[in-house]
């Protein structure tokens, strides 16, 4: 297991909190461990947050993130707008594990209150963080996943939920451009930290999933190029010249049902090998939760995120059924 400096250079933070420095007409701050904010002289009017390591073992975005700061640092990487760098659980990427104590993913827009285990901390920290940062009106956040399993899309964005406020076209076609041609429609309120940028924040904020967990030294970059070339542009342009929106580079679905664990035995009646998307047949058994049986409900029902391991009141499992990107309310 590598030790947290080799897997982020310098950014473990121990040395460099509550630091600066200066790069050209930019000042970079480390505001804690994993937390760099990077200040142009003269900002552009967009904030950006791109976080990773939300879940310590899905290394991909941590190099991704790493290799902008490093380029950053080295002046290779010039950037125009505010933005902060956040690798949210240093502990988990140490241990080589999704988490130490509790699901990160499940503890933003103030869930961290129900706990006191180092990341219900490090989750109130976070939001204190992306308070701290958030200064114009422009405000992004892409938080960087993989995803535990294979997927039928290889790349894919949750879209959090919008209180029915309409989904924002320029961004779908942003995120087009990363190769995230997949979208998932959350339709209830999360405890997620994308969704809590967009409802704290009024951010546009989403989970970015970008492949599939690997270990250190074993992802294929040439794979994310896409999207680390966007992310560079995102913070490096004033005003990225994103083609027009076209309706056919979009796969859109609605998530239809989130299946929580609430029983000790709780099972999955589909492979492990079985991939983000699968459809199954209407009826088709998916999960026996105690005495609760769930089956597919609806033609073309998907799976997504399927995992029986989830602790007791968490969700286990979503279906998600295709949308016509054309009923989709778009601004
Ligand atoms: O592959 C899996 O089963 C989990 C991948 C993952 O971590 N997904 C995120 C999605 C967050 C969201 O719904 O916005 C998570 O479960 O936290
Ligand atoms: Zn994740």
């Amino acid at each position: 297991m590598p030790d947290l400096p080799d897997v982020l250079g310098p950014y473990d933070g121990e040395t460099l909190v509550g630091k600066s420095v200066r790069v050209g007409a930019t000042q970079i701050e480390f505001w804690d461990a994993g937390v760099i904010a990077v200040e142009p002289d003269q900002p552009g009017d967009k904030d950006v947050i791109f976080s990773c390591a939300v879940h310590g073992d899905e290394t991909a975005p941590i190099e991704i993130v790493r290799d902008m700061l490093t380029d950053i640092l080295a002046g290779k990487l010039q950037v125009t707008h505010r933005t902060l760098f956040l690798i949210a659980n240093p502990a988990a990427i140490v241990n080589g594990t999704r988490f130490i104590d509790v699901n990160m993913n499940r503890l933003f827009s103030g869930a961290h209150k129900q706990g006191n285990t180092p990341e219900h901390r490090r989750a109130a920290k976070l939001e204190q963080y992306v308070t701290r940062f958030y200064q114009q009106q422009r405000r992004y956040h892409y938080d960087l996943h993989t995803a535990i399993r294979d997927s039928a899309h290889e790349k894919f964005a949750v879209y959090p939920f919008t209180h029915g406020g309409p989904y924002k076209m320029e961004q779908l076609t942003y995120l087009a451009e990363c190769g995230v041609d997949t979208i998932l429609l959350n339709q209830a309120p999360t405890t997620t930290f994308s969704y809590y940028s967009v409802r704290e924040h009024q951010a546009d904020a989403f989970t970015v999933e970008l492949g599939k967990v690997r270990p250190f030294g074993e992802n294929d970059m040439s794979r994310f190029a896409d999207a680390d070339a966007m992310f560079r542009k995102l913070i490096s342009t004033t005003e990225i010249d994103l083609p027009a929106f076209d309706s056919n580079r979009h796969h859109v679905y609605d998530v239809s049902r989130s299946i929580d664990r609430t029983a000790e035995d709780f099972r999955l009646n589909f492979a492990d090998d079985v991939a983000n998307f699968t459809e199954f047949e209407l009826g088709h058994l998916l999960a026996v939760d105690g005495e609760n049986e769930y089956t597919v409900e609806q033609p073309g029902e998907r799976i997504i995120f399927p995992n029986a391991k989830v602790a007791l009141g968490q969700r286990a499992l979503l279906t998600v059924v295709p949308m016509p990107v054309e009923n989709l309310k778009l601004v």
